[in-house]
């Protein structure tokens, strides 16, 4: 069993109908590493994790697995190596979240491997992973946004995957929530070798917990690489057409966006830059940027919507 699985798209081509979503997309998803996929509202970040997880056939191009392409792999097989949790999962109606969560290790089961104690102890180490224990006995259906997002997660976890993609793991959960979740998946990847793939709104989370990360604007790879290397200025403004300015994160030394907002003009009002936590301005001529007073909007971080 390896656990150094390799997933790559090559050339990978995607889309509804007439319409093209993904064009020619290349990206190699680091085995053992924590990779975050960043980009703008419909820019295909859940088509192309649909279409890395089988769900969606590309129209060109391929993704593969160790060499193998996933859409020829039987789904039963795909899913005891990769796991998804998708952007908006349906529960069954009436559904306990303890027989959800036990859904996770269908994969597992066979006419000739019944539910077995490795089975129970999977569910019970997700739910408490997850802190969701006390809702076991609880229709999925009653539960509050975030502790149905906590659910579906632990569902995912109960799969017990080498491999997990995660389309927007944070949704619907408060900060100290979003905060677990990511240490929980940092964990489960330092500790188990589990390869992550995430899609984030944040990016200043995504900078925080990636190893790797991945711009996607136009339906290709904008850019890739360390934290550092992708989240500049520039890649900010070239991707989501946001004025900003990056200061190294005072307690991880990660890249830290500042939204200045859209419209921006010289010569209005001092940069933000310099002003925060005491850190000096990164990137060229960040201390002489200057916004239009007002144009910082409140909460404009991406991930606030
Ligand atoms: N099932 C579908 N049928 C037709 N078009 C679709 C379908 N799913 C997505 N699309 C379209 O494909 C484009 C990319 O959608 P996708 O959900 O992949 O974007 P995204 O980057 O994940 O967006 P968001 O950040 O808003 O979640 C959008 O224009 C969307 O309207």
């Amino acid at each position: 069993m390896t656990r150094d699985h390799t997933l790559v798209a090559a050339d990978l081509t995607l889309g509804y109908g007439d319409r093209t979503v993904v064009d020619g997309l290349d990206l190699a998803v680091p085995p053992g590493a924590v990779t975050a996929i960043v980009g703008a509202n419909a820019c295909g970040k859940s088509t192309l994790l649909r279409s890395m997880s089988r769900l969606l056939a590309p129209k060109g191009g391929q993704v593969l697995l160790d060499g193998k392409q996933v859409h020829r792999i039987p789904a039963k097989e795909l899913a005891r190596t990769l796991g998804l949790l998708p952007q908006s999962p349906i529960a069954p109606e009436g559904i306990t979240v303890s027989d959800l969560v036990g859904r996770g290790r269908h994969p597992h089961q066979s006419l000739f491997a019944r539910w077995n104690a490795a089975d129970d102890a999977a569910v019970a180490a997700a739910l408490e992973a997850t802190e969701t224990v006390a809702l076991a006995d609880r229709p999925v259906d009653e539960l509050s946004g975030g502790q149905r997002q906590r659910v579906w997660i632990a569902m995912a976890l109960a799969q017990q995957t080498e491999l997990l993609l995660l389309d927007e793991p944070t949704t619907f959960l408060d900060v100290s929530h979003q905060i677990d979740v990511l240490d929980l998946l940092t964990d489960l990847n330092r500790t188990r070798g589990t390869t992550i793939v995430m899609v984030l709104h944040d990016l200043n989370l995504a900078a925080r917990y990636a190893d790797h990360l991945v711009a996607l604007a136009d339906g290709r790879v904008h850019a890739a690489g360390t934290p550092a290397e992708v989240l500049t200025e520039d890649v900010v403004r070239a991707v989501f057409g946001l004025e900003n300015r990056i200061i190294a994160d005072p307690t991880s030394g990660k890249p830290l966006m500042l939204p200045l907002g859209r419209h921006h003009v010289a010569g209005a009002v001092p940069s933000l830059a310099g002003d925060v936590a005491g850190l000096p301005p990164q990137g060229a001529g960040a201390a002489t940027v200057l916004t239009v007073a007002g144009a910082v909007p409140d909460g404009a971080l991406p991930s606030e919507r």
